[in-house]
């Protein structure tokens, strides 16, 4: 088969980013879209060693699991389970975590069903939109930039904002705008432009501001285009930061923190650490960036000692801890593979929290745990993947209790999941 071929296949399976796949003499064909029961036309575009990639053309026959898509902007690239049945989506993600678990981590064992946080529109605390003519806009399936007056993944109030900054005259010189808003209702603008601020700008930046009861107001001049935002912010009008609740603990948002997307995800995945976490002297946590399920274990445990690599987490968790009246969770900032070896050395470690970014934990870290042997890990992922694989070295030494995917990121491809390990 050749580029430009046109030939029809179903639709069988979903990438990770939760694009069709189909197969065709065997070889794996990558799509641009489409639904699992799908039959499609597809035209090919690329021919590669061991798969294909192609465009949809056209439908033979529409899957029986799709819905309407109640996003008007179906050419954004942001959501890629818009027209599919919920109950299909938590299955596939379901499944997901399944497979990676059977065939990368070699484990036969149960997944629970996945579960969700909370409303599954409107969850979004966070959004960066690029601006083109004026317009505030979104990337869609080709790379083209799309105006959107009101995502459905953003907060009702974060979407007033968007739609009062469309078309606005004094944004010329902006490049993104990012929206952040609370769940009690408070919404911070962070404009970004190659430039130093001209005084017309701050001006009509902050009459805006005024205008429309922005909580916060904030300017970064950033001239990485590979980053939403530049290394610093100047506070222009309003609040320093904005406030969130996660659980029973509160955080200051500012313009440059990290702060979780969906606090309703968030909030479900420490629920379900903490429920499985058995009260301990001792809790490490690993990767605990601005100590969102450190806070919530100090609760069960004499004291928690989380670990971080990135400095401005650490100083922001600490911050956190001291605002909420939080004595017993002390930070160590450095890498967990240097790191762990050394609290290893100096405490017994009862119980161990992990949550990597997406490459999953250093291979030292592993080798850490399989020897110092804490009685309890419990693994949050954001990768079904390396989850596995990790935990295909793990289970040496640990029985695997539970596994449970969390559905973090409605209508997107992307699973969290909770494991608890209790060593054997
Ligand atoms: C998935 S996030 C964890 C978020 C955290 N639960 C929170 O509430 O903020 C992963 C964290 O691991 C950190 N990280 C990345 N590499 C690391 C390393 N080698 N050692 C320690 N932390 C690391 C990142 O900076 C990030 O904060």
């Amino acid at each position: 088969m050749e580029v430009f071929d046109r030939i029809h296949l179903d639709v069988m399976d979903y990438d990770v980013k939760g694009r069709g796949l189909g197969k065709v003499d065997g070889a794996v064909v990558f799509l641009d879209g489409g639904e699992i029961g799908d039959k499609v036309e597809v035209e090919i575009l690329k021919k590669k060693k061991n798969f294909y990639e192609g465009k949809i053309i056209g439908y033979d026959k529409k899957s029986s699991r799709r819905v309407k898509n109640p996003c008007p902007y179906d050419r954004c690239n942001g959501c890629a389970f818009l027209s599919l049945e919920r109950q299909s989506e938590l299955a596939w993600k379901r499944e997901r975590v399944a497979s990676a678990v059977a065939r990368i981590g070699g484990i036969d064992t149960k997944v629970e069903e996945v579960i969700t946080g909370g409303d599954v529109f409107g969850y979004r605390n966070h959004m960066q939109f690029h601006v083109k003519g004026g317009k505030l806009c979104l990337y869609g399936k080709e790379g083209e930039l799309i105006p959107i007056r009101r995502c459905l993944m953003q907060w009702e109030r974060g979407n007033e904002i968007l739609t009062a900054l469309q078309g606005e005259k004094w944004l010329a010189d902006i490049q993104t705008v990012g929206i952040r808003t609370t769940r009690g209702g408070e919404v911070m603008v962070i404009l970004v432009g190659k430039k130093d601020m001209s005084d017309r700008l701050l001006h009509d930046a902050v009459a805006f501001a005024v205008e429309e009861k922005v909580d916060s107001l904030y300017y970064s001049k950033n001239k990485n285009p590979r980053f939403h935002y530049g290394k610093t912010f100047e506070h222009l009008y309003g609040k320093e930061t904005i406030e969130e609740t996660l659980g029973q603990f509160r955080y200051g948002v500012g313009a440059g923190n990290f702060f979780q997307i969906n606090p309703y995800g968030a909030e479900a995945i420490t629920r379900e650490v903490t429920k499985n976490l058995i009260g301990a002297e001792t809790v490490v946590e690993l990767y605990s960036g601005i100590g969102t399920i450190t806070l919530a274990a100090s609760r069960m445990a004499g004291q928690v000692i989380g670990n971080e690599i990135s400095e401005i987490s650490v100083d922001y968790a600490r911050q956190t801890a001291e605002n909420n009246g939080v004595t017993n969770v002390r930070y160590i900032a450095g890498p967990a593979e240097k790191m762990l070896p050394k609290i290893a050395e100096e405490e017994t470690i009862d119980g161990l929290i992990v949550d990597p970014p997406r490459a999953g934990l250093d291979p030292v870290v592993v080798d850490t745990l399989l020897e110092s042997k804490p009685k309890q890990i419990l693994y949050v992922s954001c990768n079904p993947s390396t989850l596995a694989r990790d935990l295909g070295r793990l289970v040496a030494a640990y029985d695997i209790e539970k596994i449970q995917p969390i559905d973090m990121f409605p209508h997107t491809a992307s699973v969290e999941t909770v494991v608890n390990l209790k060593i054997k």
